[in-house]
């Protein structure tokens, strides 16, 4: 058996863009691209992702190059995903949220040749461009993506997208891959716990992912996918290459704002959406008027935080069909899912919605994910109470960091990658994610897990939105703080009544020794709670500075959501960070 050789007929190397080809021989005349009063069909995007290809190598970009790009979900940006690597070249995909320091240390880092550029972020780019021009930094050639919909003439340096499109040859011979272990696209990490690094993702990797994602969320033909999760967020979780596989069509918006995602799903029938749980809250608020209706279900990928099961409860209630996965940039987006049992179709609301808020079990593209104990490496019993790293193994898990010798070291370990996140594993074998382990506040010893705390205040009804942090405490060490934002403004919630409700329902030692009422909390670009800036607000806030204040005559004097809060100095510093 081993005198078989591998042959070009049985041994390709694998990758995701290869099913644009596909596309365009088996759903040529289909519709893959909507955008404004824009459509494409999949021989066109095919052609013009080949268009693409040829520009970038007359540019003279090549093999191992890196593009990057600054860009909403627009068509060009979904093209990119397969003109880049058809050119032999890595996509960087950039955050637009970051701000022009951010962006000039990532072409600096990642070394990038080319820069595409939204006409709304040219602001930005510069900016940034001129923060490279200062400092050491090779600045890139620029090309601009104006609005296909509705130009605007916008231009930052000579190329244009559209140009470059018409000047490239869609006969042109392109590089063929060689090796499934080249490198397809670079992302950077959300900076969430500390600076960004650069995540390198293969052709094998990002294949295996994309067909395991399909499987895993059962995504069939031809699917109409609004694309409400960013592109730039590790490639959209692969969906950018598995609209390709399934034939779907590609919604493009630019804004996510509730009537623009309403609109768009009654507009073009969507049937699927990925979106990190923040986005439910504006779905939620965009229903609060009731104006919303969805004439069929919309299926729902969420991850990229916790969503509290209280709000997967109120989401699934107007129609939308959830499921939950966990990931991270390093694991080409979800590596766990929350696999659904028929059985518990039998449950009720709450119960459901508590099973589908556990991050659940490996993806297909990763041989293994366990929960070990990071000293020793043993896996934690099946009890859901022990605690230990989530671990994960396989193909989906990133090349490495890109020049970063010292964080492949701490992340890879005995066989394993280490995603800094803990959990527990339960009796029937679904992990469920306690905390980041920066995150865990230490009290007299015991290990409290922030989502625990927040599972609980997002039970509140008048609680809209909530996090927990450690707060200095001069006798445990560090206690729980709360930041909560109430549904209604009006009415207000007071600290005292958030305070009951969760000593009725937690152990005394976890109950938040503060609570302060806020607005909003800080999130970053990607929705995810900044818990490092809420720590340092929490910090100026110990117990024996700041004293739980009582209600007088029946009238509460705490900071209540109506009142003037940020007179209150904590809050008016909360607010503050916030606006950073
Ligand atoms: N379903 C989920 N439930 C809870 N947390 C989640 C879920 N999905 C993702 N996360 C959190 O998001 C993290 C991955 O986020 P991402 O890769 O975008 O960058 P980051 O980890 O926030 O940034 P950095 O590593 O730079 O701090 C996971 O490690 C986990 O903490």
């Amino acid at each position: 058996m081993d005198q078989l050789p591998k042959r070009p007929a049985n041994y390709v190397p694998l990758s995701p863009v290869g099913f644009l080809p596909r596309a365009n021989a088996v759903y040529g005349d289909r519709t893959s691209v909507i955008y404004g009063r824009v459509r494409f069909t999949w021989s066109q995007t095919y052609t013009r992702c080949r268009r693409l290809a040829s520009a970038l190598l007359s540019l003279g970009v090549r093999r191992g190059d890196v593009v990057s790009v600054l860009a909403p979900n627009v068509p060009a940006m979904y093209e990119m995903h397969f003109g880049v690597p058809m050119a032999g070249a890595v996509l960087n995909t950039i955050n637009t949220r970051l701000d022009a320091g951010a962006v000039a240390t990532i072409l600096r880092h990642s070394a990038a040749k080319l820069l595409f550029v939204d006409y709304e972020y040219t602001r930005l780019a510069g900016d940034a461009l001129r923060i490279l021009a200062g400092s050491d930094g090779a600045v890139p050639l620029v090309a601009v993506i104006d609005d296909l919909d509705a130009p605007t003439g916008a231009r930052l340096g000579e190329l244009e997208y559209e140009a470059l499109l018409a000047h490239g040859d869609p006969d042109a011979e392109l590089p063929a891959l060689t090796d499934e272990w080249d490198a397809v696209t670079l992302n950077y990490t959300s900076g969430t716990t500390s600076a960004p690094k650069g995540v390198v993702y293969s052709h094998r990797g990002a294949y295996l992912s994309t067909t395991s994602l399909l499987l895993q969320w059962g995504v069939g033909t031809e699917p109409v996918y609004l694309w409400t999760l960013p592109m730039f967020h590790c490639n959209g979780w692969t969906f950018t290459w598995g609209m390709a596989a399934r034939g779907g069509v590609n919604v493009c918006i630019r804004d996510t704002r509730p009537a623009d995602i309403y609109r768009a799903i009654a507009r073009h029938r969507v049937t699927h959406m990925c979106c990190a749980p923040v986005v439910f809250s504006i779905l939620l608020d965009g229903d609060a008027a009731g104006r919303h209706h969805l004439e069929a279900p919309v299926h729902v990928l969420t991850g990229g935080a916790p969503p509290p099961a209280a709000l997967l409860e109120r989401v699934e209630r107007i129609g939308f069909r959830v499921t939950h996965a966990y990931g991270l940039t390093e694991a080409t987006g979800p590596a766990l899912a929350c696999e659904w049992r028929d059985q518990w179709d039998r449950l009720p609301h709450p119960e459901r919605a508590r099973l589908k808020a556990r991050q659940g079990v490996s993806v297909l593209s990763l041989a293994d994910a366990d929960v070990k104990d990071a000293e020793t490496m043993a896996s934690v019993p099946r009890d859901g109470k022990t605690v230990g790293e989530i671990v994960l193994r396989g193909s989906s898990v990133m090349k490495g960091y890109l020049n970063n010798p010292k964080a492949n070291e701490e992340a890879f370990r005995g066989g394993w990658f280490l995603t800094g996140d803990v959990g527990v594993v339960h009796e029937d074998g679904y992990i469920e994610i306690k905390d980041r382990s920066k995150d865990v506040i230490i009290s007299g010893g015991e290990n409290i897990c922030s989502k625990e705390v927040e599972e609980v205040l997002f039970r509140h009804p008048a609680v809209a939105d909530a996090a927990v942090v450690a707060m200095p405490h001069p006798r445990w060490g560090e206690t729980p703080c709360a930041f909560v934002v109430a549904r209604d403004r009006d009415a207000g919630v007071s600290e005292e009544d958030v305070l009951a409700f969760c000593g009725k329902r937690m152990a005394r030692f976890m109950v938040p020794k503060k609570v302060v009422l806020v607005d909003a909390l800080p999130r970053n670009g990607l929705g995810k709670v900044e818990k490092v800036k809420l720590r340092e607000a929490a910090r100026k806030l110990t117990p024996a500075t700041v004293q739980t204040q009582k209600p007088t005559k029946g009238k509460t004097t705490t900071s209540t959501v109506g009142g003037r809060r940020d007179e209150h100095p904590v809050v008016a510093h909360i607010m503050a960070v916030s606006r950073l």
